[in-house]
């Protein structure tokens, strides 16, 4: 039984620094381009509950990670409000409707856990697999982040058209936000009845926002939902790019912040003195020598100090990063954070 990653979260003392990865399961393996590629698409891998399970553990085995976190995406909320997604081959999420109008809106519904029976499918079955090995990660994106591409219908490097409609069309703009918050809730309770140990916030697309804007249509919605949950499971939030935000972040009813690489380290603990850390290595670091990958990861480590710290990256990991690199980062903070302790 490996709970480090639970005791950390609590803000325990524990043996050593725990470590897992945002988009630790996906292309950077061999093993899952294989599943991938016996699965039709993207999205039949997510809904195949078995297909889901494979490709969750792998990076436990494979990477030896201090956690699991379940094969899906966060667009299978709005997926499951009406408003379908298609996951383009090299290229990302495009939705072939997106919301513009009073009509678009009354399409939509406020979703139920049943719904998404498949991905609560997926982490019984994972927990089963797991046999308590180590804990498992469930997860949702913030309200904010699927807002913009319901919005917008895919990526966009500005979302100016999302953020238009907040600034045009504000009181729209919330009545989509509390619908989508209000799905989340459904869906990250199911999660956690069905076995989910602990459970990450995706904010994506924080750092676009002003700090106004940010508090207003976006933290709101995060704290409604930590508040929501309740204490029985620990819960992080992870907003990119919300360096202006860590203040109040401080205040909302969550037990671990995500740190991103512009995020100094020093700063963010003065800044959030009630959170336990999660962070922050650039996934950029890892296209240096094995030499460079250990320097960077002890000089994060160094930073964070030995406690009350979950090592990951800044971001979700690059497709074309080697896998001895990503090794040898956890590698590196196993050993390094142990001798930091005694
Ligand atoms: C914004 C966002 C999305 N999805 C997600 C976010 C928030 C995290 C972040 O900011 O990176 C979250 C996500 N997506 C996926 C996971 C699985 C669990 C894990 O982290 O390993 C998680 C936690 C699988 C996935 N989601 C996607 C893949 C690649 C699809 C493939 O295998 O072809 C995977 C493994 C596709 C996806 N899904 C999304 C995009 C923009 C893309 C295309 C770009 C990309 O490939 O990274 C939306």
């Amino acid at each position: 039984m490996n709970d480090r990653l639970i005791s950390a979260a609590k803000g325990l003392a524990t043996d050593r620094t725990p470590i897992w990865l945002m988009r630790q399961a996906g292309r950077i393996l061999p093993e899952y381009r294989k599943v991938r590629e016996t699965a039709k698409d993207f999205k039949t891998l997510v809904k195949t509950p078995e297909l889901a399970t494979e490709v969750t553990i792998q990076p436990v085995d494979i990477l030896g990670v201090d956690a699991a976190i379940i094969f899906s995406d966060i667009l299978v909320i709005p997926e499951a409000m009406g408003l379908n997604y298609e996951m383009e081959e090299n290229k990302g999420p495009v939705f072939p409707k997106r919301i513009t109008s009073e009509a678009d809106l009354s399409s939509l519904h406020i979703a139920q856990a049943e719904e998404l029976q498949y991905v609560l499918d997926a982490i019984r079955l994972t927990k089963k697999e797991l046999q308590g090995k180590v804990p498992l990660i469930g997860f949702a994106g913030a309200p904010w982040t699927i807002f913009s591409y319901m919005i917008e219908g895919k990526g966009s490097k500005t979302f100016s058209q999302a953020k238009k409609m907040l600034y045009t069309q504000p009181a729209f703009s919330h009545r989509l936000l509390d619908m989508i918050a209000q799905s989340t809730i459904h869906y990250l309770k199911a999660q956690i009845k069905a076995g989910a140990d602990i459970v990450q916030i995706f904010d994506s697309w924080a750092g676009i926002l002003s700090p106004d804007q940010y508090a207003e249509f976006s933290l709101k919605y995060i704290s409604k939902i930590c508040d929501a949950l309740g204490n029985d499971v620990p819960k992080i939030v992870f907003a990119k790019g919300a360096f202006f935000a860590r203040a109040e972040m401080n205040t909302i009813n969550c037990d671990v912040v995500g740190l991103d690489w512009n995020m100094g380290i020093a700063e963010s603990r003065a800044l959030l003195p009630n959170k336990v850390l999660q962070g922050n290595l650039d996934p950029c670091a890892l296209y240096g020598s094995l030499d460079d990958v250990r320097r960077e990861t002890k000089k994060m480590l160094d930073a964070f100090g030995p406690h009350k710290h979950i090592a990951n990256l800044g971001h979700g990991l690059y497709p074309d990063t080697e896998v001895d690199k990503v090794k040898c980062y956890i590698d590196t903070v196993k050993e390094y954070s142990a001798t930091l302790r005694r």
